[in-house]
């Protein structure tokens, strides 16, 4: 069989790919990248860092001609709902395991955020979500986690996820029609690239949806009490309540 993507594809990935290139943009000097650079990272200093990709996941929506199509309050809730879980999914592919900690592209490898640091966090949730962040990242196999454009379409599946909060009917419809269409897309592209072979991510996918569901809605409690408010950045502590 002929797994070739077709123009529109083929298309419908430049734009993916053009949403996703600030991603692995070099950190600003200054705050970001003296967070990143510190040896022992406090909870106030983790949130810092997931500032930075809270902010360029938000950018990356934004270039995303669909998104703006929708209300304000459907893309504020698209953002809302599917945050941690596009994290989370973030965090899959600069996450190494030897090393045991999350690294960033542009900073030489000694510099880490490390998986120890689940430690200092709430106690009765810190344990289990750690556990639930390395499940996750053993879920999705090498072939996909090191590939960024199926991790972009995997991110986009989570982002334009039917969600209650949806009220617009029009964004209802995006929003389901999107979800079909990047699913399709992360299938054919697999395709694409795997031929019959693709079929064995056809349970992987949906089992890491599910698992991205139960992280993030059990993440809320993470860093309550563990943070200094006035020092912690104001995007991460809408997601992660800290008192
Ligand atoms: C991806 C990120 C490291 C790279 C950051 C850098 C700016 C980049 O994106 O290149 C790591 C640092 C902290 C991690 C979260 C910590 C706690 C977490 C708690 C959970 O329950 C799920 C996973 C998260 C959200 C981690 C996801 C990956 C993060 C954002």
């Amino acid at each position: 069989a002929n797994y070739q993507l077709n123009i529109a594809e083929l298309r419908e990935l430049d734009v993916v790919r053009a949403a996703f290139s600030g991603m692995n943009d070099p950190l600003d000097n200054g705050k970001q990248k003296f967070a990143f650079m510190k040896d022992n990272k406090t909870p106030t200093d983790i949130m810092n860092i997931m500032d930075i990709t809270m902010r360029r996941l938000v950018k990356m929506a934004k270039k995303l001609p669909i998104f703006n199509e929708m209300t304000q309050d459907g893309k504020f809730t698209l953002l809302k709902g599917g945050m941690v879980e596009m994290l989370t999914v973030r965090g899959v592919t600069r996450y190494d395991e030897q090393s045991g900690g999350w690294h960033t592209p542009t900073l030489p490898a000694q510099y880490q955020v490390p998986i120890k640091m689940f430690d200092s966090l709430k106690e009765g949730v810190r344990d289990v979500q750690k556990e639930r962040f390395l499940q996750f990242f053993r879920v999705l196999n090498e072939d996909l986690r090191k590939n960024e454009l199926a991790i972009d379409l995997l991110m986009l599946i989570v982002l334009f996820k039917p969600r209650p909060g949806v009220q617009d009917p029009n964004d209802r419809i995006v929003v389901e029609r999107q979800h079909n269409d990047f699913t399709a897309l992360l299938h054919r592209y697999l395709e694409s690239l795997y031929g019959d072979e693709s079929r064995r991510f056809n349970e992987m996918i949906p089992k890491a949806l599910k698992m991205l569901e139960i992280i993030s809605s059990n993440t809320a409690m993470l860093f309550m009490g563990k943070v200094n408010k006035e020092e912690a950045e104001a995007l991460p502590k809408e997601f992660f309540p800290v008192e």
